[in-house]
């Protein structure tokens, strides 16, 4: 598929569900079993972390079991990852920041990917390459909504998705902020919850990021 009709279908799909969770995980039948259920659960999108030594391995077996699900990579940090993701059939990739390296490379790869941008200067960039959807991160230290609104004026074109310190309690009144796209958060899949295999809990919160994403 070509790289815009891509970018269209995942961007209809967060425009939809509006909560991205955020995984780390380094287990992959762990991995499996928690995006699995974040989808049960009405989570159709994930971003999974490329933070662990076995994550992009984690990332690979993801794609392949979960592939009713839109399955991204995070923490993209170097060129040479972002081929990685894309080979390994990842939806699309996000890093927490951005430079034109990465940039350059996303362009060029036609892999759907949104940059990390922390103000102004951030977001020109992303624009120099192309890139008008983008994640705002860290979203609360950064000024969140404020800081979208801000943009908003110069930039009316670009949507953010708010990343970094977003909590269940806070993301309706986030969704509101009429250029934020979605949110992201790895609040519905701590590690202590993974680490104990404990899917039930998972669910549950899974459930009610979903409702709030409503
Ligand atoms: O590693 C990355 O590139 C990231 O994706 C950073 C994550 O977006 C945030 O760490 C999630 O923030 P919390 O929801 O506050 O845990």
């Amino acid at each position: 598929m070509e790289m815009q009709m891509k970018m269209s279908a995942i961007l209809k799909q967060l425009s939809q569900v509006r909560v991205l969770p955020i995984l780390v995980a380094d287990d992959v039948q762990q991995a499996i079993r928690c995006v699995a259920t974040l989808a049960e659960n009405g989570l159709s999108a994930v971003e999974i972390t490329l933070r662990t030594p076995n994550a992009m391995n984690v990332l690979a077996e993801v794609v392949k079991a979960c592939p009713e699900v839109c399955v991204g990579a995070g923490t993209i940090l170097t060129a040479q990852q972002l081929i990685e993701v894309q080979d390994t059939g990842a939806a699309f990739g996000i890093s927490p920041g951005i430079t034109p390296t990465l940039a350059h490379a996303a362009a060029d790869l036609g892999l759907p990917y949104f940059p990390g941008v922390g103000g102004a200067s951030d977001l020109m960039l992303a624009l120099e390459h192309g890139f008008n959807v983008v994640k705002l991160f860290p979203s609360d230290l950064v000024g969140s909504t404020k800081m979208a609104k801000a943009l908003g004026g110069p930039f009316p074109d670009v949507r953010f998705c708010l990343t970094g310190g977003v909590t269940l309690e806070a993301t309706p009144q986030l969704l509101q902020q009429s250029n934020v796209l979605c949110v992201g958060g790895s609040w519905m899949c701590p590690a202590s919850l993974i680490e104990a295999n404990n899917w039930a809990a998972i669910a549950k919160l899974a459930a009610a990021a979903a409702i709030a994403g409503k």
